[in-house]
């Protein structure tokens, strides 16, 4: 009989261990309130410190409560409908594989057939702004719960089932980074769903409420705001469209799923990556056709890079001899894959991050100069990106040991070139 295979408990913790977690565990919650109270004052200024407190009662709803589960279970609902193929994760420690099913584009088409018929019906999408506290708290309280329920679950799960990176035995740093690497209810994958559906197609829903709340406002929607809408919603339609490359991301193949990943996405996604909408609300911006264009060039440089370095690594991992990636020079390895050392990938080792930040930059740059607010994600994502980078330098150091070594010689510089 085979062996099973035990996964080892995890010794060098990330986040500053159980201490960095706790802090965190806080700080998420704190930094999205602290930014859309920001967001909502006049001067929108983050050095009026701490910007004016409602009431905690205000932030209750039992409505928006309702109406948040109702979004979830909506989504829940299309991801199990029979529609797309099921594909294969990639092989697991103990050598299993699960399986998945692509419908996220499906139901994006579905959602939007539903929001449509609901507008058609006199439904005012406006509604999420003027209640948009109280929709941030209803995701808090349910991140809060999902995950708890997430890690009493975790404990009584298989071994072999745990998340490499969330098992160090400690229950807040488990808490936080994900005890069980991917929970299942029958087929039903509770990180893979909550990845990309809820919070991605929430986010996009929220830019158009914002866009909507501008209209009612001022008769037309502004040309700030229509190029926000348009830069985030082609990110988040290019997620769902390529949503089978998510399966080797690190967040589904190393990171269980915890307090760090439901909170992402359930909260954070959908209430700070639209920020700059919501800032265009209540501080309309005039920009000039010329500077429109500028910016339009500068997301399309991003979204380039972003892209064809995400395919050329995808199309790699899936078939080495596919004619579009035979050309590109590669190095061996002892796990028997091979490393990229050229087209984007000899170009610096995460040209994928730079096409990312270049775009987050565009998706700013309509909001203006005056105000730092929304630059946010900017500092935010290059931030998170530089920290993913060196964990994921981390791992491929030992999963590719001197191959690795030698990659880093010959591609030096790891996302900005000639910089960092
Ligand atoms: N908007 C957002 O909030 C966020 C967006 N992202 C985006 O998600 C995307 C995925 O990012 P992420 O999962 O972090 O990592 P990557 O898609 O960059 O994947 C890293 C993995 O790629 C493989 N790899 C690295 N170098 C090479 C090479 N030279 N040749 C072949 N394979 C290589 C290694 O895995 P192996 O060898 O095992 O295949 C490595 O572990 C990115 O575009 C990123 O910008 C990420 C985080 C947040
Ligand atoms: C602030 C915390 C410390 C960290 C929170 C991190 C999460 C918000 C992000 C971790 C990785 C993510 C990815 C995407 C969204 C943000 C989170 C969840 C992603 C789904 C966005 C769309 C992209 O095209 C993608 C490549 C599919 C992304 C995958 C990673």
């Amino acid at each position: 009989m085979m062996e099973r295979y035990k996964i080892p408990r995890t010794k060098e913790l990330e986040f500053g261990g159980p201490l960095g977690a706790m802090i965190l565990i806080f700080l998420m919650p704190a930094t999205v309130f602290y930014l859309l109270l920001t967001c909502h004052t006049e001067q929108a200024s983050v050095l009026n410190f701490p910007p004016p407190l409602p009431p905690l009662s205000t932030l209750w709803s039992p409505h928006t409560f309702l109406l948040l589960l109702a979004w979830v279970g909506l989504q829940a609902a299309l991801y199990m409908l029979p529609m797309g193929k099921v594909t294969e994760g990639i092989i697991l420690r103990d050598k299993s594989r699960l399986q998945y099913r692509i419908n996220a584009f499906h139901a994006m088409g579905v959602t939007a057939l539903v929001v449509g018929a609901g507008l058609a019906a006199g439904l005012r999408l406006s509604y999420i702004y003027d209640h948009f506290l109280q929709l941030a708290f209803s995701a808090l309280l349910l991140a809060f719960g999902l995950s708890f329920l997430l890690y009493f679950k975790s404990l009584f799960a298989p071994d072999t089932t745990l998340a490499p990176g969330g098992n160090s035995g400690n229950p807040i740093y488990d808490f936080f980074m994900g005890h069980e690497l991917n929970p299942r209810i029958g087929s039903f994958d509770l990180k893979y769903f909550c990845e990309l559906r809820p919070g991605l197609l929430g986010w996009a829903l929220v830019n158009m409420a914002m866009l909507m709340k501008e209209t009612e406002l001022r008769g037309s929607p502004s040309l700030a705001m229509l190029l926000v809408n348009a830069f985030q919603l082609l990110y988040v339609v290019d997620a769902l469209w390529n949503e089978e490359a998510i399966l080797t991301t690190m967040d589904i193949v190393h990171d269980g799923f915890g307090f760090m990943l439901v909170f992402g996405d359930l909260a954070w996604v959908p209430f700070t990556y639209s920020l700059q909408a919501y800032f265009l609300v209540n501080h309309p911006q005039k920009l000039s056709l010329s500077m429109a264009v500028g910016i339009l060039l500068l997301n399309g440089l991003g979204y380039c890079i972003f892209r064809s370095a995400n395919s050329q690594k995808n199309t790699f991992r899936r078939n080495p001899n596919d004619p579009r990636v035979t050309g590109l020079k590669t190095i061996p390895t002892a796990t028997g894959r091979r490393l990229l050392v050229s087209g984007w990938w000899g170009f610096v080792r995460h040209p994928n991050y730079l096409g990312d930040i270049i775009m987050a930059l565009a998706w700013s740059l309509p909001c203006g100069l005056t105000h730092v607010l929304p630059y946010f994600y900017v500092f935010y994502f290059t931030v998170l990106l530089i920290h993913r980078e060196a964990r994921d330098e981390h791992q491929c150091l030992r999963k590719y040991g001197l191959a690795w070594q030698e990659y880093c010689r010959r591609v030096p510089y790891r996302i900005f070139p000639y910089l960092y």
